[in-house]
């Protein structure tokens, strides 16, 4: 079983606009709203892929309910926990002319140290040796920054692997409980460890030392340039086939989708390492945080290319 965990959800409100210009009226010419916040774009995309997960978020108010009502219409069930105050809206602006993408995200609503706990003491009560728990995203504020660190030795001591998607302290501090996988871009790796990432020989390098660590897998992704995969069983250089980018959103919470779902089948390293490279290639052919379609992903398997490091 795989759950995912969402601290800090989110209705992702994608804003079309033409020429979007700083200090002016802009009119927006179509909105769309997607259930958002990390976790609950890895559940999308195990839904796709044809396995199952349940979502675990914290939820308030209307926008709590339109996660859920959008969870319920895709058959993904959720664990809901009650946030104090309402769910966030993540604004992302989107400039059909200039084709930039901008991202607003609020901070969250707050949730206490005492919340965290009881959702936690139910969520290991649940899991079971085998299980998969994937903890993505930003922590609400209230959540202390070693929340993911408290996670991740709890649903360890249960039994389940733990998949770690997360930036700044809350990774930092994360890293310290043994996460079986992570999966920073290159950009949150070399804030992680303090230094520039420039090349791939340097990513290459950062991700041996995380994985002479302790942490069994780590992929590296970076964006249209592909992804390095470092594990304790093998590395690879990963591109994926060029498609017409519509959205990036959702595209990182997509390649961990993958990867969850290829550990829980159990698939061999290598096929997991191109599963992820063409749902990230997938995902990114999709508007809002939309996931992947099956059919998408299926023809752009075969064109992922793989090197072994
Ligand atoms: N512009 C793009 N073109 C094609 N694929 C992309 C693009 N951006 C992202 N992807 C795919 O999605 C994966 C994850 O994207 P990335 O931007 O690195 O994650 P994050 O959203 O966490 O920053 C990449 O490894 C790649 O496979
Ligand atoms: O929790 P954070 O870091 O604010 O991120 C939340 C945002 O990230 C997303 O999950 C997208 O993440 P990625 O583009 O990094 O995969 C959005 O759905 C959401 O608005």
């Amino acid at each position: 079983m795989i759950y995912t965990v969402t601290l800090n959800p989110a209705v992702d409100k994608t804003i079309y606009v033409d020429n979007f210009t700083l200090d002016a009226v802009n009119r927006v010419s179509s909105i769309r709203q997607d259930a958002g916040g990390k976790g609950i774009n890895v559940s999308k995309t195990i839904q796709q892929l044809g396995g199952t997960s349940t979502a675990v978020a914290f939820l308030g108010g209307a926008s709590g309910s339109f996660i859920t009502s959008a969870l319920d219409e895709m058959g993904i069930p959720v664990r809901a926990f009650a946030a104090e105050g309402d769910t966030r809206t993540n604004t992302k602006v989107v400039d059909l002319v200039s084709h930039t993408y901008t991202d607003i995200n609020e901070p969250g609503a707050a949730v206490t140290k005492a919340m965290l706990d009881d959702a936690l003491a139910i969520l290991a009560l649940e899991i079971n040796p085998g299980d998969i728990v994937v903890l993505s995203g930003s922590l609400p504020a209230g959540a202390p920054t070693k929340t993911y660190a408290t996670w991740t030795r709890a649903c360890r001591k249960a039994g389940a692997r733990v998949f770690l998607d997360a930036d700044g302290e809350a990774l930092v501090e994360g890293l310290a409980a043994k996460p079986s996988l992570i999966k920073p871009n290159e950009v949150e790796l070399g804030r992680m460890l303090g230094r520039e990432l420039a090349d791939d020989d340097s990513i290459i390098a950062a991700a041996q030392e995380l994985v002479d660590g302790g942490i069994e897998q780590v992929m590296v992704s970076m964006g249209s340039a592909g992804a390095i995969f470092m594990t304790d069983k093998g590395a690879y250089r990963l591109h994926q086939p060029a498609v017409e980018v519509i959205s990036t959103v959702g595209a990182g919470d997509s390649v961990v989708a993958a990867l969850a779902y290829a550990a829980d089948q159990n698939l061999p390293l290598e096929q997991a390492a191109r599963l992820s490279m063409a749902v990230g290639a997938a995902t990114v052919m999709q508007p809002g945080t939309e996931p992947a379609k099956r059919d998408d992903i299926d023809r752009l398997l075969e064109q992922v290319q793989l090197t072994r490091l």
